[in-house]
C-alpha cells in the first residue's frame, strides 16, 4: 500500500512514562517520521533513558498508545519484541560487545540471533557492515584491543547488520573524548542521510549547535518538542 510509506516510524499518543509507580514524564504526543533526526535532550534523571526504554519495549507501557516501526508496544509480547528488535536498533553509551568473542563473533552472534543462516552471506555483511562504519580488518580483534571509538564503530556496525529503520542511542558518545565522539556523530549523520530514522538521547549540546535538527526535550515531567513550540535548549541544566 502506498500509503505505509508515510508511516511514523514512532508515534506516541497520550503516553505517560512510569518507573515503578512514578510517573517520569506525562501525556506525551508526539510522532517521528522515516528518515528523521531528533535529539532527546534533558537534565540527568528528568526520563530520556525510561522514554527510550519504553519505546524498545524494555519498559512497560501502562497508559497511552504507541506504535514504533509498526508495532503496538501497548501489551506487546515477547516474540513481537524480538521481532521489533530486529526492525530498530539500540545503542548505549558503554560499548556491549562481548568481551570473550571477537568483533566477527559478535556480529555473527547477532546475526545468528534474527535468523541470519548461510555463511557466505554473513561473511559478506559483516565486511559491509564495518565498511559503513569506517573500519578495516578488525574481525579477529577482541574488544579490548581496540579503542574506545573503534569499539563503538564495531557497536554501530552491528546495529547496521538487519538495515534498521530507526536507531535509538542513548548518550552514544558519552564514554568518547570530544575529537573521537566527533567521528561517532559524523557516523550517525551518514547513516541518517542513508535513511534511518535516528532518535538520540544525549548531554553534549555543542552537536546541537553544529547539526540543528529537532529537539525533544524531558522538563518538569513534560516532553517539549521543537517542532511544536520553542523553547531553550539550554535552560534548566
Ligand atoms: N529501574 C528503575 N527503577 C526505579 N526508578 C528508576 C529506574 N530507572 C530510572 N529511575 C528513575 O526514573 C527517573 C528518570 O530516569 P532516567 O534514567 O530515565 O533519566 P535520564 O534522563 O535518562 O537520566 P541520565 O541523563 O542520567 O541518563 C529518575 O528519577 C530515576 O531515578
Amino acid at each position: 500500500m502506498s500509503s505505509f510509506s508515510n508511516e511514523p516510524v514512532i508515534r506516541i499518543e497520550n503516553a505517560t512514562i512510569f518507573q515503578e509507580d512514578k510517573a517520569i514524564l506525562s501525556d506525551i504526543s508526539l510522532s517521528i517520521g522515516k528518515g528523521e533526526f531528533v535529539y532527546l535532550i534533558g537534565r540527568t534523571g528528568s526520563g530520556k533513558s525510561s522514554l527510550m526504554k519504553t519505546l524498545y519495549a524494555d519498559l512497560d507501557l501502562r497508559l497511552g498508545q504507541m506504535e514504533v516501526a509498526g508495532f503496538k508496544i501497548n501489551g506487546i509480547k515477547s516474540k513481537q519484541i524480538a521481532q521489533l528488535r530486529r526492525k530498530i536498533s539500540v545503542i548505549f553509551q558503554d560499548f556491549q560487545l562481548l568481551a570473550d568473542r571477537t568483533v566477527a563473533e559478535n556480529l555473527y552472534f547477532v546475526m545468528k540471533a534474527t535468523g541470519w543462516k548461510e555463511k557466505s552471506k554473513m561473511k559478506t555483511r559483516m565486511a559491509d557492515v564495518l565498511m559503513r562504519v569506517g573500519l578495516g580488518a578488525v574481525d579477529n580483534k577482541m574488544p579490548h584491543q581496540l579503542s574506545g571509538g573503534e569499539q563503538q564503530r564495531v557497536v554501530i556496525a552491528r546495529a547496521l547488520i538487519n538495515e534498521p529503520v530507526l536507531l535509538i542511542a542513548d548518550e552514544p558518545t558519552g564514554n568518547l573524548d570530544p575529537e573521537v565522539s566527533e567521528g561517532i556523530f559524523k557516523l550517525f549523520t551518514d547513516i541518517n542521510k542513508s535513511g534511518t530514522a535516528i532518535l538520540m538521547g544525549t548531554h553534549d549540546h555543542s552537536f546541537l549547535d553544529t547539526h540543528p535538527s529537532r529537539v525533544l526535550k524531558c522538563q518538569q515531567g513534560k516532553l517539549l518538542d521543537s517542532d511544536q513550540e520553542d523553547f531553550d535548549f539550554k535552560s534548566n541544566y
